[in-house]
Formats: structure tokens, C-alpha cells, sequence
């Protein structure tokens, strides 16, 4: 069976961040269909949206024939066992799963939408993303659809397309941070 290739993004400033985001890491390869095939560094960024603590954020990706609704409800399934209680909009949370992207998928329902809107802003997605999928090629930013629906285009210059290793560079990444390895075992 053909398989999509899909992108999941984690994150979370709330608890023992490291310890559930590795958790969370078992339970996605664990779930039945979800291949894990690569996964980024944990990264600590600086808090973006209201005054919170820092959060560790990360990358994973899949191999899967799931369609993308099942992928979304698995994770929202995961965040809930780990105890994700939705407060404040973008405010601190124990684990957060975003959908990224599934293959060259573009939709928009209530429930998803592919990419994920805010990729390609988010220096606490794109550096852990650039480490695992650096070719992959934006399906609207830089298109005439994205143009005629006035999406931003990242940089100053037009271009046709857009890889993650091109958004990575067009914006500003600091205050994302690679944690040392040794962090990761514990
Ligand atoms: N690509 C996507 N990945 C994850 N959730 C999505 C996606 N597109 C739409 N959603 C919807 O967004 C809802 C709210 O998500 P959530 O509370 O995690 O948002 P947030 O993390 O506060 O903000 P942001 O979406 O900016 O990261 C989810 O219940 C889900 O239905
Ligand atoms: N650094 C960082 N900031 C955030 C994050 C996140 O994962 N990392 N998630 C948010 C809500 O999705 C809001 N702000």
C-alpha cells in the first residue's frame, strides 16, 4: 500500500517537558500504521504569544497510510492522555501536536488544516524541521494562489517555491536553542 509521508510537530512548557515529549514520542511509533522515521533534536525556544516559560519543541516524522483526520484524532488522542487541558490561547501547555504537513496535501476544514498555517513563521517548527526535511517544497507559499489569497511571502524576493531549508533561513531563528544530547537521555 502507498504510504503519505507526514510531519508532526511537539511541544511543551508545562511539567517535566523532556520526559513527556519522549513519552509521546513512544505512543506515536507505538500506534498502529504510524511509522516513525526520523526525529529532530529537542530544541529550547523562547516563548512565543503571551509571558510563559520557555518550551522544549521538536520534530518527527512518519510513514503512515492513515488519511490525515485519523492522524490528527490519534495525536489529539495523545495530548489528551498526557493531560492537555486547552486555557489560554497559545498559553503553557504539558504536550502540544501539530499536524505539519501530509505529502503535497492542501485543505482547510474546521478540524484541519494542511500545511499547518503557521509553519512557516515559527522558528520553534522550522529549525527542528529543517534537520529532518529540508527539501520538502511548501505546496501554496510562493504559488499565485497563495499570492491572489494575499499569503505572506516570507522574504523579500519572490520566488517560485519554498523549501523548509529556505523558510528556515528567511526568518529570524534566534532564541531556539539545540539541547546537548546528553539531555535527551535522561
Ligand atoms: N494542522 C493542524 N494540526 C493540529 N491541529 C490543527 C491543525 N489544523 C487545525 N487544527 C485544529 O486546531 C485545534 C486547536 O489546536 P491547538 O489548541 O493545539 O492550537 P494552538 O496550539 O493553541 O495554536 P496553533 O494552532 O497556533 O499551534 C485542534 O483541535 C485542531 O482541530
Ligand atoms: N516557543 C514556543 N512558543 C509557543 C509554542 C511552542 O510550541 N513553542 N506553542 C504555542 C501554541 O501552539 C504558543 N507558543
Amino acid at each position: 500500500m502507498n504510504q503519505a509521508t507526514a510531519a508532526i510537530a511537539l511541544g511543551s512548557n508545562l511539567g517535566n517537558s523532556l520526559e513527556t515529549l519522549q513519552a509521546a514520542v513512544q505512543q506515536i511509533g507505538a500506534s498502529p500504521g504510524f511509522r516513525l522515521t526520523n526525529q529532530s533534536h529537542w530544541y529550547r525556544t523562547q516563548a512565543v504569544g503571551p509571558p510563559q516559560p520557555s518550551y522544549i519543541n521538536g520534530c518527527l516524522l512518519l510513514q503512515t497510510h492513515h488519511p490525515p483526520s485519523q492522524i490528527l484524532q490519534r495525536l489529539l488522542d495523545i495530548e489528551l492522555q498526557f493531560g492537555r487541558v486547552r486555557q489560554q490561547h497559545w498559553g503553557p501547555r504539558t504536550l502540544d501536536l501539530d499536524l505539519l504537513l501530509y505529502d503535497q496535501v492542501v485543505m482547510e476544514t474546521p478540524a484541519l488544516t494542511l500545511p499547518h498555517p503557521r509553519l512557516h513563521e515559527r522558528a520553534f517548527v522550522l529549525v527542528p524541521l529543517a534537520e529532518i526535511l529540508p527539501t520538502w517544497v511548501h505546496p501554496i507559499l510562493g504559488t499565485q494562489a497563495a499570492e491572489e489569497e494575499g499569503l505572506p511571502n516570507p522574504g523579500l524576493t519572490q520566488r517560485q517555491s519554498w523549501t523548509i531549508a529556505q523558510l528556515r533561513q528567511a526568518i529570524d531563528c534566534t532564541g531556539v536553542e539545540r539541547l546537548p544530547p546528553r539531555l535527551e537521555a535522561t
